[in-house]
């Protein structure tokens, strides 16, 4: 139903909302989302929560993912995305925009955007891609002064406490680092970067009773596995972060390129989601509807006859 509709609004808060969701043994499985109309496609699939993602979102606004966009950049993308799907988000978080008083506001803007849960990660500026070579660590205690105030600004959003680490600094670093972000007040922890079946199964073993988040991105470092593999090493959460912005993105490409060769998208129909297809995907017909049953139930009573 159209989001606005009061009562047709979730009451619990976001963060509850994902922690619950969690709290049920089988693995959740979040795709990227990060625009209202992808939401709605992915919860018309069964998904119960959903990824922002801040490659995706960088690289909608046409930028790389370097830690360039802004708290507000991606509260627009929160807001768009809660509203019409309704459902929990987990947020990128990157490095939170600044140190730790930074983090606090993003963390008072991400719950009041409708975000359910966020990951920060202890890289330095300019942050890179989880597979990416290169990457610049911060210090433990300057991540764990972010994770604290994280903590201390948030009423129910879910804390995830991203370590880049394995690839510079090994495994034994890197579950210290998660130790050490748990004890500053995180949630669970997103192990990024490992590279085979075995470092999924290590990691789980010595992280026991902590909540894992997995990254299935793809042409990164991480093998194909699938969600019940995921389950089956252990791990509570999996995203597929940019997944449907290659798809989309790529079909973007194919059609600029037909129309610029063909003269028009008239040998392409076949290929588009069809007007039907897109008003049903927004309910479009669902908010006429709404409109028309204000205006004959409101306006003849409110009007003298
Ligand atoms: C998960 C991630 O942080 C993201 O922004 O989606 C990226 C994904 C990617 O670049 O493939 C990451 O650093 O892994
Ligand atoms: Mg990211």
């Amino acid at each position: 139903m159209p989001y606005v509709i009061g009562a047709d609004l979730p009451q619990e808060p976001a963060g509850e909302r994902f922690r619950a969701l969690l709290d049920r043994p089988e693995i959740l499985g979040m795709p990227g989302a990060h625009l209202g109309i992808a939401g709605l496609l992915a919860k018309k699939h069964g998904f119960e929560a959903l990824y922002l993602s801040g490659a995706a979102m960088s690289a909608s606004m046409g930028l790389p993912d370097l830690g360039m966009i802004t708290i507000e950049d991606v509260c627009f993308f929160i807001r768009q995305v809660a509203r019409s799907t309704g459902l929990p988000l987990l947020v990128d978080g990157d490095t939170g925009y600044g140190e730790a008083l930074n983090v606090m506001h993003m963390v008072r803007a991400f719950e009041d955007a409708g975000a359910g849960a966020v990951h920060l990660e202890d890289q330095l500026l300019p942050k890179k891609c989880g597979h990416l070579n290169d990457k610049k660590l911060a210090s433990a205690d300057e991540m764990c002064a972010k994770v604290a105030a994280a903590h201390r600004a948030r009423r129910h959003l879910y804390i995830i406490a991203r370590t880049d680490a394995v690839a510079s600094e090994g495994m034994d670093a890197a579950v210290a680092r998660a130790q050490r972000y748990l004890e500053a007040g995180a949630d669970a922890i997103f192990p990024e970067a490992l590279t085979t079946v075995e470092m999924f199964r290590e990691f789980r073993a010595r992280m026991p009773g902590v909540k894992l988040l997995a990254n299935m991105t793809e042409f990164g470092r991480t093998p194909f596995l699938t969600k019940e593999e995921f389950q089956a090493l252990g791990y509570d959460m999996v995203i597929w972060p940019v997944t449907h912005l290659r798809i989309a993105a790529k079909a973007w490409d194919q059609l600029y390129a037909q129309i610029a060769a063909e003269g028009g998208a008239q040998n392409a129909v076949d290929r588009m989601q069809t007007r039907a297809e897109l008003y049903e995907t927004i309910g479009y017909h669902k908010y006429e509807e709404l409109d028309a049953s204000l205006v004959r139930t409101i306006i003849p009573t409110a009007m003298p006859q």
